[in-house]
């Protein structure tokens, strides 16, 4: 159950990069956000789009420029002290880790750095190593373990300050399927407990497989804040087609069926169609095998694709 409060308020925040020489790179462009608390809220967007800034900055290891962030009510610019303690930060990858020091010392280190007693760190660090499946090799070297097991232990150091609220920034890249499918039951653990969930990603079905509400951001902007369905539907009506010998009047064909989007016909005859309708797909690949080509694979398109085209037609286009 999501409540009222906002636990992240985000207005009108603008985060700049000065460059010598060049004009200051805009990474967050007047952004704006609410998550009640309690909510799964997904922040999708392509490369660049702003996403880790705004981590960053809720977390307060990046000032802003201008506007305001507050996260349980509290500023990350007055309050930096205060939102540390209700703030738990995830990032993807491997970074930050002890790799000479166990799993558990590690998180007794983090927990030292929240200055909590060892009456209390000691338990949370036994209960968080069993929350992440590490228990049984907690007592082993990090340098030791493999890259999901690496994730899973910087899942545990997000928690380790039982926050309120937790900022996952591409959790899951490089895991494989089965610690993304396991990172998956994780979260949904994290919202029974009642934490509010930020969560930064570009896989739309990461997107929509784990969260309450989905907030598309392009250049350091708010496009639209979204229901995962609405993500799925997308995800269903989106296809790339990639044919190869194809001739110039079967892709002449192909380029005027319903529900086509992007056509690229290249010299030496190779043909990328991207569907942008459900049920378009297969008229296409019908059509294909109808004219003799037969060397054809399906895939998603990417998700900057999947912008231009729904955002774009949407009449959402960045302002
Ligand atoms: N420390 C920095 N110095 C200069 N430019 C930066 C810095 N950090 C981010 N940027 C720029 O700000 C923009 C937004 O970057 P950001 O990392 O927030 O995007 P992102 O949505 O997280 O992308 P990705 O999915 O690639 O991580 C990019 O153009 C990036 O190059």
């Amino acid at each position: 159950m999501t409540g009222t409060r906002a636990m992240v308020e985000v207005e009108d925040l603008r985060r700049t990069f000065p460059r010598p020489g060049e004009e200051p790179r805009v990474a967050l462009a007047g952004l704006d956000l609410a998550v009640p608390e309690g909510e799964v809220h997904g922040l999708l967007g392509p490369n660049g789009a702003g996403k880790t800034t705004l981590c960053r900055i809720l977390s307060t290891v990046l000032l802003p420029t201008a506007g305001t962030a507050r996260v349980a009510g509290l500023d990350v610019v007055a309050d930096t002290a205060a939102v540390r303690r209700t703030v738990g930060i995830v990032f993807g990858g491997e970074r930050g880790l002890y790799n000479r020091l166990t799993a558990r010392q590690n998180l007794l280190y983090w927990s030292s750095l929240f200055h909590l007693p060892s009456s209390v760190a000691k338990p949370r660090v036994a209960r968080l190593l069993e929350r992440t499946g590490l228990a049984d090799r907690a007592d082993e070297r990090v340098e030791t373990y493999s890259r999901g097991m690496k994730q899973r232990l910087h899942l545990a150091r997000g928690l380790i300050n039982d926050p309120k609220v937790v900022i996952l920034d591409e959790p899951t890249v490089g895991m494989d399927p089965v610690a993304a499918h396991d990172f998956r039951a994780l979260v949904g653990e994290l919202r029974a407990d009642g934490r509010t969930l930020l969560l930064t990603t570009h896989d739309m079905a990461e997107a929509e497989a784990v969260c309450d509400r989905v907030s598309l951001v392009d250049g350091g902007r708010l496009i639209g804040t979204e229901q995962p369905s609405t993500i799925g539907r997308w995800m269903a009506a989106h296809e790339r087609i990639t044919a190869a010998e194809v001739p110039a009047p079967v892709a002449a064909a192909v380029r005027a069926l319903p529900g086509v989007g992007a056509v690229t016909h290249h010299p030496d005859g190779a043909l990328v169609v991207e569907t942008v309708a459900e049920g378009a797909t297969a008229a296409v690949l019908r059509h294909l095998l109808d004219h003799g080509v037969t060397a054809l694979s399906t895939g998603r398109p990417s998700l900057e694709d999947v912008y231009l085209s729904v955002i774009g037609n949407r009449g959402l286009t960045v302002r």
